[in-house]
């Protein structure tokens, strides 16, 4: 039988990335509390995220349908970088990644009410040493706001990229192999 699933999720992106594979599924956004733990690590950091929003899901949809979840940083030097708060937020954020290779970690959770299962993936993105303006340019444009790490790798910030090695879809906000893959995994496991 065709999976039906819930998107937890906001974001306009997830929804087109899952729509990619093909599953029919409803979208509602989740409330959820998105800072971290004191000394908790990035890796666990936005695991632990997806979980929640998907958890979080569980309590709202009808509970036969698994919900997904997922949540994206940007670590630059061993600091998460979530979405800038501000321009001085966004600068710092830039300077970080200029020149520089950093990991887009996009964690995604798939939940019910018996089980949850989860993973990470890891993609190193290289940016070109970006000057003043820029960087100016591209705050100006209001492309960086709602982006974790300050950028979109689909919009204007694409331009920055010099290299990447890992899943560009998990960058964007959502893995499609690896979605599909937990999917069917947690299909296989509640059906036993
Ligand atoms: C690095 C990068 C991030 N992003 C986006 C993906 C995510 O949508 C967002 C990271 O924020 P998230 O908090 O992971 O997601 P969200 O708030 O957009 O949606 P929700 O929590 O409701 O699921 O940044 C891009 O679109 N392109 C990029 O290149």
């Amino acid at each position: 039988m065709a999976v039906k699933l819930y998107l937890a999720s906001a974001s306009p992106r997830r929804k087109a990335l899952l729509s990619q594979l093909g599953y029919s599924f409803e979208q509602f956004s989740v409330d959820a509390d998105e800072s971290a733990h004191p000394n908790e690590q990035p890796h666990a950091l936005v695991e632990r995220l997806a979980r929640l929003k998907a958890q979080s899901g569980v309590e709202v949809g009808d509970e036969e349908r698994p919900v997904l979840g997922s949540d994206t940083v940007v670590v630059a030097d061993g600091k998460a970088l979530g979405k800038p708060e501000n321009k001085a937020d966004f600068m710092s954020m830039m300077t970080m990644l200029s020149g520089k290779t950093h990991q887009v970690m996009t964690a995604i959770a798939v939940a019910d009410k018996h089980a949850v299962m989860s993973k990470t993936v890891i993609t190193d993105v290289t940016f070109k040493v970006l000057s003043a303006a820029e960087i100016e340019q591209y705050w100006s444009s209001g492309e960086p706001l709602d982006k974790a790490g300050g950028y979109g790798i689909q919009g204007l910030g694409g331009r920055f990229v010099t290299q990447l090695s890992g899943s560009y879809f998990a960058v964007v906000g959502l893995p499609l192999y690896e979605t599909d893959e937990l999917i069917q995994l947690f299909m296989a496991e509640r059906d036993e």
